[in-house]
């Protein structure tokens, strides 16, 4: 098995309603607020022989820039689909976004390197079946 991944960052806002003790770091999460994400998706999968690939990296490309342009200089409490704007609600809407396009998505990891915080999803391994051989 080979493993191909993609990284990208993006930058945008949210609030969070947030049950910690701390009420200054509850009411600065609620208010309008930015971080810079980095995110990296990986596809698993077999290498075609005749090409030599798994995944031609330039799709896996193009189809994260789309997924990106739904979320850079985004107000993420409004994007549809994403729910409650956490790390782990990031990695769920990024796999849903690029599992249509990519068949074999293994692991989506969302993270924000100021803070040392970071979210990894790894769908069931049924839902990535018949991805790149
Ligand atoms: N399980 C999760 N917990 C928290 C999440 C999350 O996505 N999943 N997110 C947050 C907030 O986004 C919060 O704004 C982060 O706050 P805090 O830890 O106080 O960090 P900073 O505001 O200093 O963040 P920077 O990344 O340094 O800008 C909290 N919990
Ligand atoms: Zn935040």
């Amino acid at each position: 098995m080979f493993e191909l991944s993609q990284s990208f960052y993006f930058e945008a806002a949210h609030t969070l309603r947030r049950n910690v003790d701390d009420a200054t770091e509850a009411a600065g999460s609620r208010r309008i607020h930015g971080h810079t994400y980095q995110a990296e998706v990986t596809v698993c999968g077999q290498r075609d022989p005749a090409t030599g690939m798994v995944l031609d990296l330039a799709l896996l490309r193009a189809v994260v820039a789309r997924v990106r342009t739904t979320l850079d200089h985004h107000f993420l409490d409004e994007i549809e689909g994403l729910g409650v704007p956490t790390l782990e609600n990031l990695c769920l809407y990024i796999h849903r976004s690029l599992a249509a396009a990519v068949p074999g998505v293994t692991q989506v990891s969302v993270w924000r390197e100021s803070s040392g915080d970071r979210c990894t999803y790894r769908p069931d391994r049924s839902s990535t079946a018949g991805g790149p051989r």
